[in-house]
């Protein structure tokens, strides 16, 4: 594989530096270079630099490398999502006409309708159709600059389904560019089987579905829906701390469409984030702080069910560490548009420019452990670059809805432009 040099960018977003979950001033650390220059090699970054530096360490290796000249273009490393519901069946568009005539997301769901259509699109879907439907999908995250995505099962809850999701992610992780963390989500809802007997799910999800997700190794996070007629927040503790047991690092849906002390699990039981929280408690938020869970907030699935958006300038200013996600589902965030989430993050949460931009990288990678590969420009990470068609990181916020993604590498290879 050729040497790849990026040279001449007219900014250079490395987020370089403390190489863990940013909070407070952290967040605007860019570690931004003015004529940026990258070189990579083998599937890493090996260095980084002004273009005059590189010029000095790799001038006489250019002729063995693509050299690719980003004069007025900013760069920055690949966004990472780090939460979705990527792998799933069939869509869900009259659900959005139901919600602009007056009903609520979770009447559509307690009708049969929102979770439980898709689960049973998913259950009909073949492994193939699941892997063809989510590949499209995948595909469209690499055109928006995404080059590392999380993705939740919980479109199963039974544990055929469940596993077929999950081996559809760890298959794609291995076929597609993109890297693809895995969480088991179970927990996403109560299947219409187990109606009034959900405590019996409880038990099967722990007692057959984590167990056989753990022994298959087909996921790293155990995520739970926390909500009002979900699952309470002693049956959400219950599902997180029996993944703990078996090594999968909890998660949880929390207060996003009423407060009900998500926020305050998180902290308890130490998930590495909390998602959502447009109800956090003040409490909550300072707890999450204290425990040092990141928020990771969902700008677009406010948007889309009409909500007020989550408190991402007060939880920054709380010391909260925040990440930012599409949330890519069928139902509240069919999108898989991460510039267009760091418009929203600015726009409706006002995160500044940069802490969107660290909130869609180096956080975002922290809130999936994945800090040690992606979400910064460093020696020794991998080389998952995008190079945009604006100057500035202020302009790419500024001009919103709309791609400005020219080319993306990842692990060094030119996968788009
Ligand atoms: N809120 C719960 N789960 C998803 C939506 C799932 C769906 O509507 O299909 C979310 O994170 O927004
Ligand atoms: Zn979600």
């Amino acid at each position: 594989m050729k040497p790849v040099w990026i040279k001449n960018a007219a900014q250079l977003v490395t987020v370089a530096g403390e190489n863990g979950p940013r909070v407070r001033e952290g967040m605007s650390d860019l570690g931004l270079i003015e004529d940026g220059s990258v070189w990579m090699e083998n599937g890493e970054v090996v260095a980084i630099g002004t273009t005059s530096e590189l010029e000095a360490l790799y001038g006489s290796r250019a002729h063995e490398a693509d050299i690719i000249d980003a004069t007025g273009r900013l760069v920055t490393p690949g966004l990472v999502d780090p939460h979705t519901h990527v792998a799933y069946g069939g869509s869900r568009e009259r659900e959005f006409e139901m919600r602009l005539e007056g009903a609520t997301y979770m009447e559509i769901m307690n009708a049969g309708g929102g979770i439980h259509a898709t689960t049973r699109m998913t259950r009909d879907a073949s492994e193939e159709e699941l892997v063809a439907q989510t590949t499209r999908r995948l595909d469209s995250f690499l055109a928006h600059g995404v080059t590392t995505v999380e993705g939740k099962s919980g479109y199963g809850l039974d544990l055929e389904t469940e596993l077929k999701q999950l081996r559809v992610m760890k298959r794609l992780n291995d076929q597609h560019p993109i890297d693809l963390v895995p969480t088991f989500m179970g927990g996403h809802a109560v299947p219409q089987e187990y109606k009034g007997r959900e405590d019996e799910y409880i038990n099967v999800l722990i007692n057959e579905m984590l167990p056989k997700v753990a022994e298959e190794k087909l996921a790293v996070f155990n995520d739970v829906f926390c909500e009002v007629g979900v699952f309470t927040p002693e049956q959400s503790e219950r599902i997180l701390n029996a993944g703990k047991e078996l090594g999968l690092i909890p998660k949880i849906h929390a207060d996003e469409i009423e407060s009900y002390g998500g926020a305050e699990l998180a902290a308890k039981v130490g998930a590495i984030s909390a998602e959502h929280l447009l109800k956090a408690s003040t409490e909550g938020v300072r707890l999450m702080a204290e425990a040092g869970v990141i928020a990771c907030l969902l700008p677009a699935t406010a948007l889309y069910l009409r909500e007020e958006a989550a408190k991402g300038r007060a939880m920054i200013d709380a010391g909260v560490a925040v990440a930012i996600s599409t949330d890519c589902n069928p139902g509240s965030s069919p999108t898989t548009s991460m510039p267009l989430v760091m418009n929203l993050a600015c726009i409706s949460m006002r995160l500044t420019p940069a802490e969107a931009l660290v909130a869609a990288t180096m956080n975002a990678a922290c809130a999936i452990g994945m800090q040690d590969k992606v979400g910064s420009l460093e020696a020794g990470k991998q080389a998952d670059v995008v190079m945009w068609n604006v100057s500035n990181y202020q302009e790419l916020q500024y001009l919103f809805g709309v791609n400005h993604v020219g080319s993306v590498w990842k692990k060094g290879v030119q996968v788009v432009g």
